[in-house]
């Protein structure tokens, strides 16, 4: 090895100059001559030769013995020696300093070249291994399992400090110690000794694995579980030079196992027994997992849902688009998770399950799909009810019929579309003539089974692109799409009505009832579902006051009318509060006497800007309005106390006849009204006649006879009005407690050009008479009216030929009672 850095340590100054020039030949380098030991120390440390070549006998106290012993435990640097003396003791005190050579002086030069070669490669061996040592125990140290390496009888030679930790104890003090008696393993199941694998190994020379349920017993009797086994050192010849032992604890893994174990057992209980459905399902759909809820749910077992897709479960409408969507989604990482409403299908054919699904993909920790997780939640009674609650804010309860809401939506939809075309639409507002009569007299219950008969027969008389609701009460609405011509609408409004005049047998009753129908023409009479609807209702109002059961069209006139009816009824409302009502009196002259006695009050309205307006004006919409009922009431008190006035002042008349309208018969508190009032103002009943219409006992025939009857109790005398123009029933006249009949005007107007209407008017008066009711004839104009009823014995009569209704300061002033009585007496 040329270069090789050598210290020469030689006394002999010649010979260490002969040695030098050798070594030079042979490619050396000498880095120092030292002439005695200590020299010889000190030049090593500063020079750190690769070899030094030491004389033994050296001048001074440190011979070279002394002086190799130091340098190589110290600096660890080869040392051949070079001597003349090889006694045995000297040589024994070379090999103890762990020389690398020795030559005996005289050496020849190829001695001295090979002795340094040898030593200098001996030297690189011993590094080589050192450095490889180094390097494994380096390892050892690094790894994380246990290392035990034993000899061959078992007795521990080497650990790593992760043994060292395990085992409890240090290698200086195991070493030595046989791996059996530092650890103890024990069977974990059944805590048996274990054999240990090293003694195992070291008798078969073979691999040992440890049982893997095996706890380690360590020298502080810790225990903890182990894994892994033994193997066998073998040398190039294959004798056995010791064994391994490799071993972990896997405390931390069984923990985690444990975990793991627990938390798929969670999983497992809480997918078990979850009160919702859970499934897990494969890629293609397929069932992987179900539980106990989920078979509840659909109806199916276990095995049959594994056996299936979810296909099986789902509508296929539902499968192929929102759900496989929101399926397709999540495998794309579109989504994280989703949740939708579906309806499925029950193993029962034909019952329906809705269910809440939720759903999300379980991937691996590479991110690929794995498997759905769905919950599936029965929401079917929620689903129901919300269709029932649907179904009920949407419909009549009563009839099933669409109601005013759902109506009104429908009528804007078909107006959006039918604008795009140029068709016509047709509302028929339909409302039952004297409804509120049959369900007061029949009762509620038969009004219902009424009003569904009747939806009924509307139902099946519409077509299927036509609408029809209930709009409360009696009234329905029909809309009628795609009507070319108005005629169309006219021929279903008469069919309507036909159809809704049969009569209905209900629960034994034989019940006629008719309709009367309001059309409004979509765009004729409005282009908006309000418009439309208001209109309907008016022509509906005409059919009503042409007799009821017949049908109108809207008018450009009803609207007038209808605006006219508001103001009215506004200004009502006003002239209530502000008193800007009148009572004007009109004298009734008893024929046989000659003299007026009663006057009839009839209502005025001093309107600010309209002046004088008479009933025929207000009558209507106050009766419509119901404020008739608290303007009756005022006429009736201010006639009362009128009348009583009169009487204390000894007035010209001394009794009163006021009209009641049929809507204050429906009200329940006329008796006690009429009562109160006379009560109130202190006059005499008898001094009081109520008038009351014929159609106004019709109206509730059964209801009006009792107050009728309470009526006279008190002892006020009762007429039928206008008698003649409605139904003129005898029966009513016999079986009702009224005094008088008053002869309709219209009749009184005809006596002198109409023969027919003479023969009537002469057998009403007639009749009454028979029946011992006096007959009372108005609007009596002409001498010739007078005469014709003056010569039929009528009994009483009013009239302009007399008087017109004044007020009650002019009647004071003005009304001479006496001028009739030679008036009269000419047809007497
Ligand atoms: N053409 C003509 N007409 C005559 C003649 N004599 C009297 N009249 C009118 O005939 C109507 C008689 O009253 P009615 O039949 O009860 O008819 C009354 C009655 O039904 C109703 N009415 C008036 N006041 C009241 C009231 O206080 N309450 C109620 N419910 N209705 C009333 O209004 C209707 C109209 O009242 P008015 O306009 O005051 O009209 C009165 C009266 O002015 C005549 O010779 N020729």
């Amino acid at each position: 090895m040329p270069n090789s850095k050598i210290l020469i340590v030689e006394d002999e100054g010649i010979i260490a100059m002969d040695i030098r020039r050798q070594l030079e030949d042979f490619g050396y380098e000498v880095v120092a001559t030292a002439f005695s030991g200590g020299q010889a120390i000190t030049l090593a440390e500063q020079s750190q030769p690769d070899l030094v070549l030491m004389d033994i006998v050296l001048k001074g106290e440190m011979d070279g013995i002394s002086a190799a012993h130091a340098i190589s435990e110290t600096l660890r640097i080869p040392v051949i020696f070079l001597t003349a003396y090889s006694d045995p003791d000297t040589l024994r005190r070379a090999q103890a300093t762990g020389a690398y050579g020795y030559l005996i002086k005289p050496f020849r030069p190829d001695e001295l070249h090979a002795s340094i070669e040898v030593a200098l490669y001996k030297r690189q061996l011993e590094q080589k291994l050192k450095d490889s040592e180094q390097w494994f125990a380096k390892t050892l140290h690094c790894i994380s399992d246990a290392v035990i390496a034993t000899d061959g009888a078992g007795n521990i030679r080497f650990m790593n400090p992760v043994a060292e930790a395990a085992i409890g104890l240090d290698l200086e003090h195991a070493k030595g110690t046989s791996v059996e008696q530092l650890m103890t393993l024990l069977n974990q199941s059944n805590r048996a000794v274990m054999e240990n694998p090293v003694p195992k190994t070291l008798k078969s020379r073979q691999v040992t694995s440890m049982d893997c349920a095996t706890l380690l017993v360590n020298q502080s009797g810790h225990e903890f579980p182990v894994e892994d086994g033994a193997a066998p050192i073998l040398d190039d010849d294959g004798s056995l030079l010791g064994a391994v032992m490799v071993f972990r604890d896997i405390s931390e893994r069984r923990r985690m196992e444990k975990l793991l174990r627990e938390s798929e057992e969670r999983f497992h209980s809480a997918f078990d027994l979850a009160s919702i459905g859970m499934a897990l399902i494969a890629l293609d759909g397929g069932f992987l997992q179900v539980n106990n809820s989920l078979m509840d749910i659909f109806g199916y077992s276990k095995p049959e849902l594994l056996q299936a897709n979810l296909q099986m479960l789902t509508h296929a409408e539902n499968t192929d688009n929102a759900m496989a969507l929101r399926l397709r989604q999540l495998l794309a990482d579109e989504l994280p998770s989703f949740q939708i409403e579906i309806e499925c299908y029950h193993k029962i054919v034909g019952k329906v399950v809705w269910a809440l699904l939720s759903g999300s993909l379980v991937r691996n920790s590479d991110g690929e799909p794995q498997y759905f997780i769905l919950q599936i939640q029965d929401i079917t009674n929620r689903k129901f009810a919300e269709q029932q609650l649907l179904y009920l804010a949407n419909h009549d309860p009563l009839t099933g019929l669409l109601n005013r809401e759902q109506f009104h939506n429908r009528l804007t939809k078909a107006l959006a579309a039918v604008q795009r075309y140029d068709t016509k639409l047709a509302l028929m507002y339909l409302d039952l003539d004297r409804f509120k009569l049959i369900n007061d007299t029949l009762g509620h219950r038969l009004g219902d089974l009424l009003l569904q008969s009747v939806s009924d027969r509307l139902r099946t008389s519409i077509r299927a692109q036509d609408i029809l609701a209930r709009l409360g009460g009696d009234e329905f609405i029909i809309l009628l799409s795609d009507i070319n011509k108005i005629d169309d609408a006219a021929r279903v409004a008469e069919k309507t009505i036909d159809m809704l005049t049969q009569s209905y047998t209900l629960e034994g009753n034989n019940i006629v009832v008719t309709a009367s129908i309001g059309i409004s023409i979509y765009p004729d009479d409005g282009k908006d579902s309000h418009t439309l609807l208001m209109n309907a209702d008016a022509a509906m109002y005409l059919a009503k006051e042409r007799g009821k059961n017949n049908y109108q069209f809207y008018t450009l006139a009803m609207t007038e009318r209808s605006l006219e009816r508001m103001t009215i009824e506004r200004g009502l409302r006003r002239a209530l509060a502000n008193n800007e009502l009148r009572v004007h009196y009109q004298p009734q002259i008893d024929l046989a006497s000659g003299l007026a006695t009663c006057v009839e009050a009839l209502v005025r309205w001093q309107h600010p800007e309209w002046g004088l307006v008479y009933p025929d004006r207000f009558i209507g919409v106050a009766e419509e309005t119901g404020l008739i009922v608290p303007i009756g009431a005022w006429v009736l008190s201010t006639a009362c106390k009128q009348v009583k006035s009169w009487h204390e002042h000894d007035g010209p008349f001394s009794a009163v006849a006021v009209n009641l309208s049929a809507r204050q018969f429906l009200e329940n508190n006329l008796y006690q009204t009429v009562k109160q009032t006379l009560v109130e103002t202190g006059l005499n009943p008898s001094a009081l006649e109520l008038e009351i219409t014929e159609s106004a006992v019709m109206q509730d025939p059964e209801n009006t006879l009792k107050v009728l009857q309470q009526l006279r109790e008190l002892g006020v005398t009762l007429s039928i009005d206008d008698f003649g123009t409605g139904y003129s029933s005898l029966t009513y006249l016999r079986r009702f407690p009224v005094q008088s009949v008053k002869i309709d005007q219209t009749f009184v107007a005809d006596i002198s050009n109409d023969e027919g209407c003479r023969t009537l008017v002469s057998a009403i008066i007639a009749l009454t008479h028979e029946l011992k009711l006096n007959v009372i004839a108005e609007g009596v104009e002409t001498e010739e009216q007078l005469a014709f009823l003056s010569k039929q014995r009528c009994d009483s009569l009013q009239g302009y030929i007399f008087s017109r209704p004044e007020t009650s300061a002019t009647l004071e002033n003005e009304f001479k009672a006496t001028q009739f009585k030679t008036q009269l007496h000419r047809y007497n």
